[in-house]
């Protein structure tokens, strides 16, 4: 097997639509990583939770474990720097993403699935660490979640590209604690540029809908797709 092969094999982002079942397939594998790191996001995920949406009269003990928590793990971790991902989506990159990184406690995390159509559809609650409005969702997080499905999108029909422009209506409050489900799909690719476009619905409400056009970066293609792509 190349190297590009390998490193394809190994992306994320690129389970088969054609293999889906109309209950979809999850587009990202949702394994435990053998280190334990998914299990500590979650539980990281927890404090942000609890510490945004409650106050206490006292904390100062719970800092102090905190505090000797992230001394000992940053004694005992080996950083993960871009540089080193040698391409786009492998489970190194993608674990630090702020919307679907499971190592990630930012993320909340969105688990995509994928349906034959190459639709790809994430079902989620948001907390208290997502607040904008009283008791409504960030709409800049709201924006991130999009970006992210919209990409998503693309990655399941197998043209993916750096974000040119994203625009959101926002149609009515997206509520915290209530189902959520964002849809995505590609709608058209010219070139190197690619329109996609998303609804996040509550319930039967449709909350906001988003169009995003992407372009393909050179040097993303065939054999050089395993390139980092420079920022
Ligand atoms: C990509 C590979 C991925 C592989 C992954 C596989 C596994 C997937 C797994 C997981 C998916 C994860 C998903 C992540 C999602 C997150 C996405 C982000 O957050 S991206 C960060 C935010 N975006 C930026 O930082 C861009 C900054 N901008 C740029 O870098 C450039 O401006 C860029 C690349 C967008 C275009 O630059 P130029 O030099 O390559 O190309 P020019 O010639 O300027 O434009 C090409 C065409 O596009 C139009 N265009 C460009 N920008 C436009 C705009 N803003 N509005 C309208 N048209 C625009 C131009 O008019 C031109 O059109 P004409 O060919 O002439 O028809």
């Amino acid at each position: 097997m190349t190297a590009s092969n390998e490193a394809e094999q190994n992306q994320v982002g690129t389970a088969d639509p054609a293999a889906a079942s109309s209950e979809g397939i999850p587009l990202l594998p949702q394994d435990e990583t053998p280190s334990g790191s998914t299990e500590l996001a979650r539980e990281l995920r927890r404090l942000r939770g609890l510490v945004a949406g409650s106050v206490y009269e006292d904390v100062h003990d719970a800092v102090r474990t905190v505090r000797e928590l992230a001394d000992h793990l940053e004694a005992v971790g080996k950083p993960v720097r871009p540089k080193d991902y040698g391409t786009w989506g492998t489970p190194e990159h993608i674990g630090a993403n702020p919307a679907i990184g499971q190592r990630n406690p930012v993320s909340p995390p969105l688990e995509p699935v994928v349906f034959p159509d190459a639709t790809v559809r994430a079902d989620l609650e948001l907390g208290i660490e997502y607040q904008g409005p009283p008791g409504c969702v960030h709409g800049g997080i709201v924006a991130l979640l999009f970006d992210e499905m919209l990409g998503l999108a693309n990655a399941a029909s197998k043209s993916v590209g750096m974000t040119a422009d994203l625009r959101i209506t926002y149609s009515s409050p997206t509520p915290l604690y209530a189902p959520l489900r964002f849809e995505a799909r590609q709608d058209r690719v010219e070139g190197r540029k690619i329109w996609a476009s998303a609804t996040l619905h509550a319930g039967n409400t449709l909350c906001a809908s988003a169009e995003g056009l992407f372009v393909e970066p050179c040097g993303i293609r065939d054999h050089e797709r395993s390139r980092p792509i420079e920022g």
